[in-house]
């Protein structure tokens, strides 16, 4: 029987070279022998233990399956009955991915809420007829096609903005953003619901810091310095109150129209701005890769339910420039 004393617990992650680990100083009960005979007594070990975080260092919850009651969080903000926007981009042949999306929220995307999907789109005749549940609805709006698909992605932000101030802001509570991209295959409920809800990217939930692809140069206004960071958040899934998100939206839309009059694009485009922004500004809710993982990935034991997935896609064949 190992009797251990915890003398220090390190909940300040960001002192590890891994967020995921935790460590933990221990000392050994008198009583226990090493091999050859010699008491562990005094002797300090540090034990690292690989456990999924809940709780961010600025005290926010980080969600993850087993850390809330499904039908207890539903029910309470069922009683506020909000009003969800989703708006999502379908340029140039994205339209194909509309029926999955669809379709798939409607089985899984906050069921029994009322939720309307804002389609941005220059190709309005191939948005699919779904069939909606109740207090559901879809509003088709127009946008310019475009030549390069960096161009879509980052407009994303201007577009918002516009229709945020032009109707959103009058019917809607609560905003997500979303790439369309993507299939859900699990229930996604009222635990995603914060004023600022950010999604960790798959790939850098269990990297240190300096191995963001923050954006780096200094003349880019996503700039972020080394050795800053909490989380890198992926673009393709973030939410919160409507206000909230008008000031992430539109600051990223200006800052990105900054650089582009100094001849600069950031990176991750949009997302870079996102990730900048959520440094200084910190998301009230943190939601695990579960909200958004891959279908180019394999699912480790961590992620026990994958919400939703993002599509393996030709991405030469679908964008109107090719390329990654
Ligand atoms: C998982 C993840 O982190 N995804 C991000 C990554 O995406 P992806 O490589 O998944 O980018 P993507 O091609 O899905 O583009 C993002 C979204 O823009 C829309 N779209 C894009 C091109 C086009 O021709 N037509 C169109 O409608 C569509 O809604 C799409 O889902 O990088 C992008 C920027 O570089 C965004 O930050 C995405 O959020
Ligand atoms: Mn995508």
């Amino acid at each position: 029987l190992l009797h251990i004393l915890v003398i220090k617990h390190s909940l300040n992650h960001c002192d590890t070279d891994n967020k995921w680990c935790q460590i933990i100083k221990v000392q050994t009960s008198k009583n226990m022998k090493r091999k050859d005979g010699r008491s562990l007594f005094d002797t300090c070990v540090e034990i690292r233990l690989w456990c999924m975080l809940v709780l961010t260092n600025w005290n926010a919850p980080l969600v993850w399956e087993g850390t809330f009651d499904p039908v207890v969080i539903d029910a309470i903000y069922k009683r506020l009955d909000p009003r969800l926007a989703v708006v999502v981009l379908a340029v140039g042949k994205y339209t194909r991915f509309l029926k999955g999306f669809l379709e798939s929220a409607e089985k899984y995307f906050l069921v029994d809420f009322r939720v309307t999907y804002y389609i941005f789109t220059d190709n309005k005749q191939d948005v699919p007829k779904i069939e909606l549940g109740t207090g559901r609805k879809i509003t088709v709006l127009d946008v310019p096609s475009a030549t390069r698909w960096q161009d879509v992605v980052l407009s994303r932000m201007k577009w918002a903005t516009i229709a945020i101030d032009n109707q959103i802001r009058n019917e809607a509570d609560y905003l997500f953003m979303m790439d369309v991209d993507s299939v859900f295959h699990s229930r996604f409920g009222a635990e995603s619901l914060s004023p600022l809800s950010a999604v960790l990217h798959r790939g850098y939930y269990k990297k240190y810091r300096n191995y963001f692809p923050y954006e780096r140069r200094g003349t880019s206004k996503a700039y972020i310095p080394p050795d800053e960071g909490d989380y890198y958040y992926t673009a393709a899934v973030w939410g919160g109150y409507l206000e909230e998100m008008y000031k992430l939206v539109k600051y990223c839309y200006v800052q990105s129209e900054e650089d582009a009059k100094n001849n600069i694009e950031a990176v991750w485009q949009e997302e870079s701005y996102l990730n900048r922004y959520l440094l200084y500004n910190k998301p009230t809710k943190v939601l695990s890769p579960e909200y958004l993982w891959s279908d180019y990935d394999q699912v480790p034991a961590d992620i026990r339910v994958v919400r939703i997935s993002q599509l393996v896609k030709n991405y030469a064949e679908v964008r109107p420039n090719g390329g990654q």
